[in-house]
């Protein structure tokens, strides 16, 4: 059923599992010279396809895959000269590089946001298996945007739903109820538990 909707080739033919105790990888830009390249320590959270007009899509894909790392652990290991960031007005601070266009990490530089600390990365840029799979499809409705045809949308999410990516048109419940509590805590409304 719906085979003509390439949602992501990371979940397109079916999604890998995570490996046991996975290590890390490394990330790696298109550039077929002086690619750039970037150190991930340890396993990805949250990962999860996004349907935004700002995520990095590789091409004829719907969406981006995106997935969450302590930024402690994130390190540009070559040619970081050809990075540069794509919107410097953005929540998310996405290096680019410069001559292939792939977004390398997302960086929050805000303290105060609920993800401060977490860098956004794309972990099918590295050659490894074993990175934490996709979870669900954030901003499905933001396809659109992108010029994806607004009556196709029931089959989009259909194919979702089939491929074990529950569809939201934000975050997944968990992640706007993390939000949600990081707000409502530097408001005083929620205390501290
Ligand atoms: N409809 C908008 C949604 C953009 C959006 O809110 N993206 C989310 C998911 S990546 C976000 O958190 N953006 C923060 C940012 O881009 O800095 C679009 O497609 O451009
Ligand atoms: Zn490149
Ligand atoms: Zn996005």
């Amino acid at each position: 059923m719906s085979t003509e909707i390439h949602i992501h080739p990371a979940v397109d033919n079916g999604i890998k599992p995570a490996a046991p105790n996975f290590s890390g990888g490394t990330l790696t830009c298109l550039c077929a010279t002086n690619p750039v390249t970037v150190e991930i320590q340890g396993q990805v959270a949250h990962n999860h396809v996004c349907g935004c007009t700002k995520c990095w899509k590789p091409a004829g894909a719907l969406f981006s895959q995106v997935a969450v790392v302590g930024r402690e652990n994130v390190k540009v290991s070559a040619n970081a000269d050809k990075l540069a960031v794509i919107d410097s007005s953005a929540t998310i601070q996405r290096y680019g590089c410069r001559e292939c266009g792939v977004h390398m990490f997302g960086r929050i530089e805000n303290t105060a946001h609920p993800f401060y600390g977490l860098d956004f990365v794309h972990t099918e840029l590295s050659h490894e298996d074993g990175w934490a799979p996709p979870e669900f499809a954030a901003f499905v409705s933001s396809i659109i945007e992108s010029g994806a045809d607004p009556k196709n949308m029931g089959a989009v999410r259909a194919r979702l739903t089939e491929l074990g990516l529950p569809p939201y048109d934000a975050l997944s419940p968990a992640l706007m109820d993390a939000i949600s509590t990081h707000v409502a805590k530097a408001k005083g409304v929620l205390k501290e538990a």
